[in-house]
């Protein structure tokens, strides 16, 4: 036998013979067997997803077992994985996962002076930098450069607090607090910090309280020496419903960009991710990823893990048609969701402080009924959807009901630029998503 792959079909016979058929279909036939390390004495086996897994666990986990240690013998097991979600938020270190610090991130001239910036402040909080602004497309390494001020200030200052949150989670946070009656305790957790690092700082934009809030919370930071360092997908000046007084501030400290890696970096990065996870990339292969992948570092990662996972199941070696294929798969998957009126709905709600359930309800206060026509109006813009099927979606609304929806906010979109610019603000933020 040569590979896990073939005693893989062994395992399947074995625990096909031991249960239903529809068992088998439904739990066993969607797993895929990922490696096999006998000093561990572990198979490891990817589950789609974590209710797979859990179900397995709790119902199948004798049948598996056994199965396991009929193939490979006593004192080998099994382990269940699931794969990363894709633009997972909140980072799940796994077997194959690194570190988000300098001595991961390569450094190249797209990125050289953003990561000096970086550097500087981890070295030297609060003493010219600050803020710090960091800008630049998805993928190109605003997240690690965030995390990696965070990991050296931790280092070099382990008293000090330091708090890392995403934009989005602020504003949640906040919205919770003001639901709870909490707000003095979220007050104190962010004037508290002597280090604020916030990830996509976009998405507070147009979001009056969360803006409010924020503009006290950095004036007491700044104001007592405290470092702030933001990230965004574009420079403050763009963001166009970010209000004025905290587009000046942000542009206080210090504005850096990172651009799309060269060929040389995207070499370089993609030796130094195959080296990460353990795998042998033939120089020919690596140029030919970094010929066909030049805008998105996460896009280089992907096709080297894919690259791995072929590897660990096929025992193949990379080559250009593994490469291609690899790159098919995660250009593919990197393809943004489809977007849904929910979506639309929820992202305008976020914006307004509307829950979506009232959006869709018959309530008529002038938030709420505003919040729809916007949804109204963005999902037709969006989507293109007839008339009579966005009614639907509305809890069953006429089609006049919509016209008139969309009319009024054309009409209030030429008169009133904060609702031109929140409107193609939240389109954008639902594309980018
Ligand atoms: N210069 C680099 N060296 C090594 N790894 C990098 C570099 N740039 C990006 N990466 C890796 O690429 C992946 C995507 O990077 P990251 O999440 O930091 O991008 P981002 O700019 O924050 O994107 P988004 O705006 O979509 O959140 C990460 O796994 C990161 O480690």
């Amino acid at each position: 036998m040569e590979s896990f792959l073939e005693a893989w079909d062994l395992i399947c016979s074995y625990c096909r013979s031991q249960i239903t058929e529809v068992s088998y279909d439904t739990w066993f036939s969607k797993l895929v067997p990922i490696s096999l390390d006998f000093e561990q004495g572990v198979a490891i086996i990817q589950a789609p997803n974590e209710f797979h897994k859990s179900t397995l666990e709790r119902g199948f986990h004798k049948c598996l077992n056994d199965a396991v240690q009929s193939v490979f013998g006593p004192g080998i097991t099994y382990k269940l994985v699931t794969p990363l979600a894709k633009k997972e938020k909140e980072r799940v270190p796994e077997d194959d996962e690194y570190e988000y610090t300098f001595e991961t991130f390569i450094e190249g001239s797209s990125n050289k002076f953003a990561c000096a910036a970086c550097r500087y402040v981890a070295k030297e909080p609060a003493k010219n930098y600050n803020p710090l602004f960091i800008y630049g497309n998805s993928g190109l390494g605003k997240t690690h450069l965030l995390n990696a001020i965070g990991h050296e200030l931790k280092k070099n200052f382990p008293e000090k607090n330091i708090i890392y949150v995403k934009g989005d989670q602020f504003s949640n946070e906040l919205i919770e607090a003001i639901r709870t009656g909490t707000t003095p305790g979220f007050r104190e957790k962010y004037r508290k910090a002597d280090a604020l690092l916030i990830d996509d700082i976009q998405f507070i934009a147009g979001k009056e309280s969360t803006q409010e809030e924020f503009f006290h919370t950095f004036n007491t930071l700044y104001e007592s020496k405290k470092q702030i360092v933001l990230t965004s997908d574009r420079p403050p000046r763009d963001i166009a419903t970010l209000e004025d007084r905290l587009k000046t501030r942000f542009e206080w400290g210090l504005t850096a960009d990172v651009q799309p890696p060269d060929f040389e970096t995207r070499m370089a990065i993609i030796k130094r991710k195959a080296e990460l996870v353990g795998l042998t990339v033939p120089d020919s292969v690596c140029e030919f990823i970094a010929v066909k992948l030049k805008s998105n570092i996460r896009q280089l990662e992907g096709t080297v893990k894919k690259l791995k996972a072929i590897h660990l199941v096929e025992g193949a070696t990379p080559t250009i048609n593994t490469a291609q294929r690899a790159i098919s798969d995660i250009v593919n998957n990197d393809q943004p969701a489809p977007v849904t009126v929910s979506k639309i709905i929820e992202e305008v709600g976020r914006t307004y402080g509307v829950s979506p359930e009232d959006i869709k309800s018959s309530k008529r206060n002038a938030n709420v009924s505003f919040a729809r026509q916007i949804s109204m109006y963005i999902v037709r813009e969006i989507t293109q959807m007839p008339m009579v099927e966005i009614g639907k979606e509305f809890g069953g609304r006429d089609h006049s009901t919509v016209v008139y929806a969309i009319q009024q906010i054309e009409e209030k979109s030429l008169k009133d630029p904060v609702t031109k610019a929140t409107v193609s603000d939240i389109i954008k933020n639902i594309r980018d998503r």
